[in-house]
């Protein structure tokens, strides 16, 4: 898994080194070739979910199979130079014996503490309940946690072994604690271990550091710590004389009491100053080996901060020219910010949550007093208060879990809202180059399923985390307060916890991301089948699409089965580590009850505190999955926020009074997903105002390019298209396209009514003006035959209508917005001769006074046009009037007239 880890963290380092050796190539070349062809490559270096692309840059950069990465090389202590290889079998072995010496670090001290009466010693020594004396006399060195006085010690005769165990318990002694007690060295233990989990299984430099400081601290406070125990303990040893039948301790060291194990064993003297110092050498053993992590992650860290400045030195060059650059974050911090306008809401209902979160937690002390009260005083009135309070904490709590849950949730639908409202901008925003790349399915699985991941993520699972988070730490202070002997002997198992989260907690997010890609690729064909319907069903290929469809499931529902077993395993193992401690706190609880030092009813308090943080613990690891999951999906969907379009869709000049004279000068062009196909071969074309261009040619040849290039769908590699003299690139794509009418050869319509489908072109339309378009493309006389005339609803894509009425529909469209340059692309479906008259008509009306580009797959409209333009194989053959090109006989124009003639006969 870890190697997995660092693999993909090479493939992103390996990403950013091919980006950047794919720019260093390219600038070479001119540089608006960058910018259109490896814009969106640029972010790949930081953005893992695109290598395939940048992954494809970098072999045809190379133009073989050269795997970069191979050639990085370190150099680490005395220059001694490393590949990638050798870089991480040196990681591999750091990890191994690093993983050995914190397993032996965790069992060396845990066992050491608990399998010795050291362990007693703690806040203050136990008293020797036996002689009846309830020593230790109060010192001014005393410092009371509970009630306990010099009064109340002094009466404690009278109480049962049980609370004098409770009282000793909580007695606290500065000096004894640091100087004697190993309880610190313990929680010290289970401190760094965290850390040295980061070092051990992460990559990231920061986390080194951090972890490396944090060992260099723990390292000084145990030096520290030992010095001093070892010092005193050698003075304890030097005060005490033997006798010939006993050990007399001479010291006058006021703050050790006289029943103290310190004084009483020298067995246990060794053993603290064993515990003591155990956990230094492994310490500086684990500093010594990560030495070479930290270098080797430095290096890591230097290299890609430098291609990071590389890459922002070229956003740069990009903001220059006009582009948009967002630097992205990490997931999880833009997900916070993204819910920043829900932050009054959260805030409110976190402070529900503490307090439906502390009223779970009296609960217990509630339950553990009746307990007490049936076991003990039998006492009606103590019943009666206790079960009252319960009766008052449940009402609170269940007032506070109300507002909690409906402002979490409120917070999340807002949230999931404008998540999808920004996402869905970003989409449409982007280039149409983007959408030949992208299936509409996987877009759409992203608008839907994604942001409901990331809505739970956000705000439901956010307050599970708080109120499990509360209710662990509420509850292990309780427990501690309760019986600390017992808790400790619980906490000793969090380790071996946080161990399988790390473990499982990677696959299961890998797992997550794969089985979210699946589903979404499934969509994408049922999307694509059910619009395609129609054409699905004339071929009869229903069986077909549903073996397809049931295959995409087959292979999401593969991983959705490997990350079953992946939960299930991770919350089994969750789950038998609590419910052992469990059995072990019951068991071991219940003969300090049969001994007499702990009471029923803190036995109850204890056992459901127990099950609480338990609970707690087993929902904050099931917790942790879904945020996983959710920063797959943030991942998807930042990848799109973060994607800045190649075109964009406002923003430039204006010209006020324009002319309307369009000129393509030396176009190249290829598909962006196409690189290697030039369709467009350095082409020459001037549009003059109130023309009529025909483009005409064999298919393929590139007439609906040229449209396209004119519409700015897509930039020329090279060469450049200008307005009235002013390139297209620096004038407003809005206001451009404002005045440019496009009738496509299959008109598509949307599923509104026939005005609204008219009024496309022209929201602020009056009807009167709707008619004028209609009447002119020969729509009116069908619209009004409707029963519902202009509000007859189309159907999807305009289902409804008949090929004829959906383009003269289409044609009222263009009309209604009075473009200046009108963009045609003739049908070449055959409509009836009635339609085909009427479509003609209208196509004639429309093309009146405009600068026209019409490509003409009818003889009568070339015959008007002021210019034939043949187009072959995405250059111009021949360029004049019908007649000119017609009186060449080896011309491909005339064979292609010759061709039309003959077909029509
Ligand atoms: N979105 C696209 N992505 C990749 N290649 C494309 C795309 N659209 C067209 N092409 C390719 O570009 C070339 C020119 O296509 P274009 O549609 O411009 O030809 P055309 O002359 O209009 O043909 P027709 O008369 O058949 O419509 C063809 O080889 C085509 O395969």
């Amino acid at each position: 898994m870890t190697k997995k880890n660092f693999k993909d963290e090479e493939e992103n380092e390996s990403l950013l080194e091919a980006y950047n050796s794919n720019s260093n190539i390219n600038s070479s070349n001119n540089k608006q070739s960058i910018s259109t062809t490896n814009r969106s490559d640029q972010k790949y270096g930081i953005n893992n979910a695109n290598k395939q692309f940048s992954l494809n840059n970098k072999k045809s950069i190379n133009g073989e199979d050269i795997d970069e990465e191979e050639l990085v090389q370190d150099t680490l202590f005395f220059k001694f130079k490393l590949d990638n290889k050798q870089r991480n079998s040196i990681r591999l072995f750091v990890q191994i014996v690093s993983l050995v010496i914190l397993a032996g670090y965790l069992i060396s001290i845990n066992a050491l503490y608990f399998s010795t009466s050291a362990r007693s010693i703690i806040f203050y020594p136990p008293i020797n309940t036996d002689s009846g004396s309830v020593s230790p006399t109060p010192t001014p060195n005393h410092i009371t946690l509970l009630q306990t006085s010099t009064e109340s010690t002094v009466t404690t005769s009278s109480y049962d072994s049980s609370e004098i165990e409770a009282l000793n318990g909580g007695t606290f002694n500065m000096k004894y604690f640091f100087y004697f007690s190993t309880f610190d060295i313990l929680l010290l233990s289970y401190f760094i271990s965290l850390f040295w989990l980061l070092l051990i299984f992460s990559d990231n430099y920061i986390y080194h550091v951090v972890s490396y400081i944090m060992t260099i601290v723990a390292l000084i406070y145990n030096v520290i710590k030992s010095y001093f125990t070892i010092t005193q303990i050698l003075s304890i040893n030097k005060d005490i004389i033997t006798t010939t039948s006993n050990e007399i301790y001479m010291g006058s060291d006021s703050y050790i009491p006289e029943t103290s194990p310190l004084l009483n064993s020298l067995k246990v003297r060794e053993m603290i100053i064993v515990i003591v110092l155990v956990g230094i050498p492994l310490m500086v053993l684990f500093l010594m080996l990560h030495l070479i992590t930290l270098q080797l992650s430095y290096k890591k860290h230097k290299r890609l901060s430098e291609k990071e400045k590389q890459f922002y030195n070229q956003a740069a060059e990009e903001k220059r020219l006009n582009k948009k650059v967002e630097v992205k974050h990490s997931n999880l911090k833009r997900l916070i910010q993204l819910s920043r306008p829900e932050l009054p809401i959260i805030l409110a209902a976190m402070v529900a949550l503490v307090f439906s979160s502390l009223t779970s937690l009296a609960m217990p002390y509630f339950f553990g007093s009746i307990v007490q009260v049936v076991a003990t005083t039998h006492s009606f009135n103590n019943l009666n208060s206790s079960t009252l309070g319960l009766v008052i904490i449940f009402v609170v709590g269940s007032v506070a879990t109300l507002v909690r849950s409906w402002l979490f949730y409120l917070a999340g639908q807002k949230f999931v809202a404008r998540i999808r409202r920004n996402l869905f901008s970003s989409i449409i925003q982007q280039e149409i180059g983007y959408f030949d790349q992208c299936r509409t399915g996987e877009l759409l699985s992203r608008l839907s399923s994604d942001s409901q991941v990331i809505q739970n993520s956000v705000t439901v699972n956010i307050s599970m985390l708080f109120r499990y988070s509360i209710q662990i730490i509420g509850s292990i202070i309780l427990l501690f307060i309760t019986n600390w002997r017992l808790t400790l002997l619980m906490l000793g198992i969090v380790p071996v916890l946080a161990i399988s989260t790390v473990f499982y907690g990677k696959k299961i997010k890998q797992l997550g991301k794969q089985f979210q890609d699946e589903l979404a690729k499934s969509s994408t064909t049922g999307e694509e089948v059910i619009s395609n319907i129609r054409t699905v069903r004339s071929f009869s290929k229903e069986q077909k699409f549903i073996d397809l469809y049931s295959k995409d499931i087959n292979g999401s529902f593969l991983i959705g089965k490997s990350l079953a077993v992946a939960t299930g395993v991770f919350s089994g193992i969750v789950f038998l580590v609590a419910q052992l401690a469990i059995v072990l706190i019951v068991y071991v609880g219940a003969r300090q009850v049969l001994d007499g030092t702990l009471s029923t009813g803190d036995l109850t308090s204890f056992l459901l505190y127990t099950l609480s943080l338990a609970m707690s613990l087993a929902f904050i690891s099931s917790l942790m999955t879904d945020f996983l999951k959710a920063i797959g999906s943030s991942d998807r969907i930042f990848e799109i926020f973060d994607r800045v379009p190649a075109i964009n869709v406002s923003g430039g000049k204006q010209i006020p009074n324009p002319l309307g004279e369009i000129e393509l000068k030396d176009i190249e062009f290829s598909y962006p997903t196409r690189p290697n196909n030039n369709v467009l071969k350095g082409l020459n074309l001037k549009l003059k105002k109130g023309t009529i261009t025909a483009l005409v040619g064999p298919s393929g040849g590139g007439k609906s390019t040229v449209i396209a290039m004119i519409e700015r769908f897509y930039d020329p590699n090279s060469g450049s298209i200008t307005f009235d003299g002013v390139d297209i690139k620096e004038l407003d794509p809005v206001w451009y396209r404002g005045i440019i009418g496009y009738v496509s050869q299959e008109p598509v319509l949307f599923a509104g009514s026939i005005k609204d489908n008219i009024t496309f072109g022209n929201d602020s339309a009056s009807m009167d003006e709707i008619i004028s378009a209609a009447e002119k493309a020969n729509a009116h006389s069908f619209i009004e035959e409707f029963e519902n005339g202009y509000d007859t609803i189309v159907g999807e894509r305009g289902v409804r209508l008949s090929g004829g009425q959906k383009q003269r529909i289409a044609i009222a469209r263009a009309m209604i917005q009075n473009p200046m340059i009108l963009l045609l692309d003739e049908a070449t479906s055959a409509l009836d001769a009635e339609s085909e008259y009427l479509v003609k008509q209208a196509i004639d009306e429309i093309m009146k006074d405009r600068t026209v580009v019409v490509i003409a797959h009818r003889l009568s409209t070339v015959i008007n046009a002021n210019t034939v333009v043949v187009i072959n194989q995405g250059k111009i053959e021949e360029m004049g009037t019908h007649k000119e090109l017609l009186n060449n006989p080896d011309g491909t124009y005339h064979n292609l007239v010759k061709r039309q003639l003959s077909s029509d006969e």
